[in-house]
């Protein structure tokens, strides 16, 4: 008979049964929900971490390493189960299934934890990355106040055109003083500001130059902060011990960092706002509309500074670096292309000849209207969608998806699908044009779909559609002479940009254009 009364045994009778709750909790991790989509095998505690990261490596893009995975698994038509440490991820491939979960009822919600939470004080924040009550009200009253400020109606298309003149005087200026009058520009990041600035009117009433030296610093950060993270995280989030443990390693105080850097940013041009607000006088943009509500009635409901912050901060990375980075890969095309850009120009000049474009020239223009819904596929077709979460048990494509698991649709799978798309990694404006009139299938929907669908889509579309055809009106873009054609290749993370490129602008002459 054992004596428990025996120091000894009491301590290993104590490691037994800690190894054994050790061994069952680690049997428990790997083990799948039942009838969850298929997918590789989980470890306890990484999940497939090593095995998405060993073909993210091989592969070069996180989108090819899931495609591989579902052709693996027998599930490109259907999803894909995953666990990435703590984070239990479905990637929806099909059309069907796509469609079916953006417009789900079950699986409207948006992921909580620290990746999503961080950036927001670790509340949740916001209109981007959130969802409920908070969500609903927050981008009722942006979307409304928005409008009075031009949003979506004919202020927006102003404000549009006012930065493509921009654009095109500082590029004329940088060629007037070189002898060719001819300039080579780095293209990857050249609209950055310009973009901001079309939607920064309407939030805080400014315009920054493309050079100010503040919107550099932020534009870069930024840049750098989605090149590191995914859509469905980074390190840090999946593993958050080791945000604890390894700080600066697991790229968790990089991301603090740059999230304090913006914030700071946000709050001073806040407290200049407040600092000059008048309730007496009209308010002249979104964040004097906001701080009216915070004034009048005090920190009431979802409203506070904080969700302020936090919405510029949503508009300011969700309104500017898509768009920058579609016009990116359009003109990385465009340089490539030269066939492309010269239909482009002498729709051109055939239609709207010397005046600059505005929007009501769209329908005239098919060739160059259907350039911005090209390059939004290239854009897409290469990421996924910001993700969603089961806020309840639910089902999917016949798969049981548990409460509070990530959701996330892969694009690629449908945008650089050949079946939908032939040569899909071709630049090729023409795929959506029937009849010399623009025509967009039903699987061309790279804005989302549903409750959450995205919400600056007529401004991207607006801004792409100006920007492009007011360059291509003034200016034509060559590859830069001993230098390599732009990549094909782009860089990874959270959305995807094209490698870095350069371009020999040239001015057009009048009669060029004529
Ligand atoms: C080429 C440009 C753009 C693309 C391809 C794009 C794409 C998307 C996609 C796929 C979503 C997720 C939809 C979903 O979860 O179901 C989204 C959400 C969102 N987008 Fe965009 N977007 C672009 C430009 C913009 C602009 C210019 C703004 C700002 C005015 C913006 C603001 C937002 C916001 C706030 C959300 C979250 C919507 C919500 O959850 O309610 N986006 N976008």
């Amino acid at each position: 008979m054992i004596d428990y009364t025996d120091n000894n045994t009491q301590m290993w009778v104590a490691v037994i049964i800690l190894l054994i709750w050790v061994c069952v909790s680690l049997c428990f991790d790997s083990r799948k929900p039942k009838y969850f989509p298929p997918g590789p095998d989980w470890l306890p505690f990484f999940g497939c971490a090593y095995t998405v990261k060993k073909l993210r490596e091989q592969n070069g893009y996180l989108y090819k390493a899931v495609n591989l995975l579902a052709e693996m698994h027998g599930v490109s038509n259907s999803c894909l189960g995953i666990r990435i440490g703590k984070d239990r991820i479905v990637m929806v491939n099909s059309l069907e299934a796509i469609k079916e979960m953006l417009l789900s009822e079950d699986i409207d919600g948006r992921p909580k934890g620290i990746f999503y939470q961080t950036r927001t004080w670790g509340e949740r924040r916001g209109v981007l990355l959130t969802d409920g009550e908070l969500w609903k009200e927050q981008r009722r009253f942006l979307i409304l106040h928005l409008k009075a400020f031009g949003f979506g109606r004919q202020g927006m298309q102003e404000i549009a055109r006012w930065e493509a003149a921009h654009m095109v005087n500082d590029v004329m200026t940088m060629a007037s003083r070189e002898s060719t009058l001819k300039v080579v520009l780095p293209m990857h990041n050249f609209f950055n500001t310009y973009i901001l600035n079309t939607l920064w009117t309407m939030m805080a009433g400014i315009r920054y130059r493309a050079r100010d030296p503040q919107m550099q610093v932020l534009q870069t950060l930024l840049f750098d902060l989605f090149a590191t993270v995914d859509m469905v995280g980074t390190v840090f989030s999946h593993f958050p011990i080791l945000s604890i443990i390894f700080p600066e390693s697991s790229g968790y105080n990089t991301f603090v960092k740059t999230h304090k850097k913006i914030w700071d940013f946000l709050h001073e041009e806040i407290n200049r706002h407040k600092d000059r607000f008048d309730p007496d006088n009209e308010d002249r943009d979104f964040m004097d509309a906001y701080i009216r509500v915070l004034k009048q009635k005090g920190e009431i409901n979802t409203y506070s500074e904080k969700q302020l912050v936090a919405m510029c901060m949503d508009m300011f990375m969700a309104g500017t670096e898509t768009t920058s980075k579609s016009l990116s890969f359009c003109f990385s095309y465009l340089v490539r292309e030269q066939d492309v850009q010269k239909r482009a120009q002498e729709e051109i000049d055939r239609v709207i000849g010397e005046r600059p474009p505005c929007l009501e020239d769209r329908p005239n223009m098919p060739y160059n209207d259907a350039i911005v819904h090209e390059c939004v596929r290239h854009f897409m077709g290469r990421t996924f969608g910001v993700p969603h979460r089961a806020i309840r048990d639910t089902f999917l494509a016949g798969y049981r998806i548990p409460k509070d698991t990530m959701v996330v649709s892969n694009f690629s799978n449908i945008l650089m699908n050949e079946d939908y798309y032939p040569d899909p990694y071709e630049f090729n404006p023409e795929r959506f044009l029937r009849n010399g009139k623009v025509s967009i299938p039903d699987h061309y929907f790279p804005f989302g779909l549903g409750k959450h669908r995205c919400m600056g889509d007529v401004l991207a579309k607006c801004n792409i559609f100006l920007f492009t055809s007011t360059m291509l009106q003034k200016f034509t873009f060559e590859p830069v002479p001993g230098e390599e054609l732009p990549s094909l290749d782009h860089i990874d993370g959270a959305t995807p940009s094209a490698a870095p490129f350069s371009a020999l602008i040239t001015p057009r002459p009048r009669a060029a254009r004529n």
